[in-house]
């Protein structure tokens, strides 16, 4: 299945999500693809005058991309950033500030009807985590009407983390085109069984991500 746009959704928090979009958009420019990648919504961004700002998943996907880290690559990837490394609702209100879903959703339309290249959209924590004080990442998805890449750890617990995310796609009917099974730093089964045992159930691709590895040739073939 070839798509477009693709959102990368997460079966969880700090599982991989940026390192696997990061991966895909340099796999994806190395092939000669041209590729846009977009975090619209962040939470945990220090201000870019910070120096923590250079560990920030914009400016990972910025570098990714080959863009300079500058005020307008900023804005432009990631126009919703917040502070605090909470939910993106509690983070907004401890700026005094609220997000509203249909400004999400019609900012990131208007980047699918713009964007000529492949269009890559990392989404915020886990497929359920809120995005506002009445959405969650599954409404956004939804709305965007796009294929998602689901990306999992392969910690204890991350296989039915990944089905349970799986299901719940399946289930809004919101295609899924694969899963990536990134690395967890001291996960105590291998990688290749996490990945298999998810592959069994799953009914997708399962690509599984070793520590520092690239993105595998097939994974980005399937973008
Ligand atoms: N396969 C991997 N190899 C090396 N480091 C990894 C790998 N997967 C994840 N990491 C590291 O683990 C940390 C968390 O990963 P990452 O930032 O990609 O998570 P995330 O799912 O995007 O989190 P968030 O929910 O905050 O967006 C980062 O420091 C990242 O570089
Ligand atoms: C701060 C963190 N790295 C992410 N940006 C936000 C994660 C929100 C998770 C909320 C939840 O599902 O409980
Ligand atoms: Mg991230």
């Amino acid at each position: 299945m070839a798509a477009r746009t693709v959102f990368v959704a997460g079966a969880g928090t700090e599982i991989g999500k940026t390192y696997v979009t990061a991966a895909l958009t340099r796999r994806l420019r190395a092939q000669g693809r041209p590729v846009r990648t977009l975090k619209p919504l962040a939470s945990g961004v220090p201000p870019l005058s910070d120096p923590a700002f250079a560990e920030s998943d914009t400016a990972r996907l910025l570098d990714a991309q080959g863009l300079a880290i500058e005020d307008e690559t900023v804005e432009a990837c990631s126009p919703w950033r917040f502070s605090a490394p909470l939910a993106p609702d509690q983070a907004a209100a401890l700026e005094d500030r609220a997000l509203d879903l249909s400004d999400l959703v019609g900012w990131c339309r208007g980047q699918v009807a713009r964007t000529e290249e492949t269009l890559i959209i990392e989404g915020v924590g886990g497929l359920m985590s809120p995005v506002t004080d009445r959405a969650t990442g599954l409404d956004w998805l939804k709305a965007l009407d796009v294929p998602a890449l689901l990306v999992s750890g392969s910690y204890l617990g991350a296989i039915s983390h990944a089905l349970t995310a799986c299901e719940t796609l399946r289930l809004h009917g919101v295609p899924l085109l694969a899963i990536a099974v990134s690395e967890s730093e001291g996960a105590p089964a291998p990688l290749a069984t996490v990945a298999a045992s998810i592959a069994r159930h799953a009914g997708v691709p399962v690509f599984g991500l070793r520590r520092g590895q690239a993105c595998p040739e097939a994974l980005a073939e399937l973008v």
